[in-house]
């Protein structure tokens, strides 16, 4: 299957379609393609006159029924299967894709963060595993309407070579202009690279509010380049180049970050061309009270730290304040926003 035309006559099944796995079946169901969507009842519910899709740059589309797949559906082995489970539910996922895996099916893992498709790769070691990096936000703006409100391309993992052309024909097969898509050959780097700009989602989290709001405000932005700096030492210790995955390239994106205001918003006014209501995926979780991606995130940093003996303060102050809020849900004890400069202040950062 090396063409776009095969391509496109393969079967896919998205597993735990929420925001990005909706949002992937409805391009591929837009583009006539045979996708099937395992996921929660209220989603179902919430889908079962269809899907508007819509983005920042004014696409749209109108998918009037999607194909719903239960998970003891027997014969349903497919060709690729995108799993869009969060970081936290792939333990579980792993185990319940199962039925729909055949020795040629190709598994796409579309999480944030390091790491989770290790879990897949234990669990399926003669499948072909591939990580997918997601750059865009997308939203529920109405039930039933998924909006994507920031740019980018979403990437998939070229490797190993032997599958290359396979890989790029898929890649093709779902390119459209709601999503466009390419491949990567450097993965990890891409990896760190998105993980640097989720470096705003548990600042997001705790601050509960807009991630153009956030963006606003210095004391925020002196949080997350602080959380930035060390991220940008442990890939600089590992030998990593990180890709340019914004108008500002990644090694001076702290520093940008850092300046006042008015010169902030001189400079980077592409990043504030964002959606005012765009709140990132870890603002989801946690306004939700379910556990956040922490772990995979600003806590990879600081395990790849640890390892390399290189200081982390910001990233594990953050990661035990996420936690703590994490915590407070459970408990169900009431949760206060945290100000920016509290926050600032519990990183011990002087302006
Ligand atoms: N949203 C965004 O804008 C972006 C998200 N990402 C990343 O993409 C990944 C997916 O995020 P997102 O789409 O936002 O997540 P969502 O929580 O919206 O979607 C995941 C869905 O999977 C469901 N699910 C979990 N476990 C199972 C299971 N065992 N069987 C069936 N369904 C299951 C969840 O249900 P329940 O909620 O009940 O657990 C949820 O509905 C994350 O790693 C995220 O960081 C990347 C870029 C942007
Ligand atoms: C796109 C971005 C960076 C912000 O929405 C994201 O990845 C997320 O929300 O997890």
């Amino acid at each position: 299957m090396n063409s776009i035309k095969d391509a496109k006559r393969k079967s896919h099944i998205i597993f735990g379609a929420g925001l990005i796995g909706c949002y992937l079946g409805g391009v591929l169901s837009s583009k006539g393609m045979d996708v099937g969507l395992i996921c929660k009842p209220h989603i179902i519910k919430k889908l079962a006159n269809g899907l508007k899709l819509t983005d920042y740059a004014g696409n749209l589309a109108h998918i009037n029924k999607l194909r719903f797949v239960e998970k003891s559906s027997i014969g349903e082995r497919c060709d690729f299967l995108w799993l869009t489970v969060k970081c936290t539910a792939i333990a579980q996922a792993a185990k319940e894709i199962k039925g729909f895996i055949k020795p040629e099916t190709v598994i796409f893992c579309c999480q944030n963060g390091l790491g989770s498709e290790e879990v897949i790769k234990e669990h399926y070691p003669n499948n072909l595993v591939l990580r997918v990096m997601v750059p865009f936000n997308v939203a529920e703006i109405a039930p039933g309407h998924l909006h994507r409100g920031s740019e980018g391309t979403l990437a998939i993992e070229m490797s190993p070579a032997a599958h290359k052309e396979m890989i790029e024909a898929v890649a093709k097969s779902i390119d459209s202009d709601l999503m466009s898509v390419t491949t990567t050959n450097n993965m990890q780097a891409l990896l760190w690279a998105k993980l640097q700009l989720n470096l705003g989602n548990s600042v997001n989290a705790l601050a509960d509010i807009p991630v153009k709001q956030m963006l606003e405000d210095r004391n925020y932005r002196l949080v997350i380049a602080a959380m930035m700096r060390e991220l940008l030492a442990v890939t600089k210790v590992q030998n990593i180049q990180l890709p340019k995955v914004t108008a500002v390239p990644g090694k001076y994106l702290p520093l940008v970050l850092s300046l006042p205001n008015f010169l902030f918003k001189l400079v980077a006014n592409k990043m504030l061309t964002i959606d005012p209501n765009v709140r990132t995926s870890m603002w989801w979780d946690l306004s939700q009270g379910k556990k956040t991606e922490i772990a995979h995130l600003n806590g990879a940093i600081v395990k790849a730290a640890e390892k390399l003996e290189i200081a982390c303060p910001a990233n594990k102050m953050i990661v035990s304040l996420i936690i703590t809020a994490e915590k407070k849900n459970l408990e169900k004890v009431s949760r206060h926003p945290i100000r920016s400069k509290d926050l600032l202040r519990a990183i011990r950062i002087k302006r």
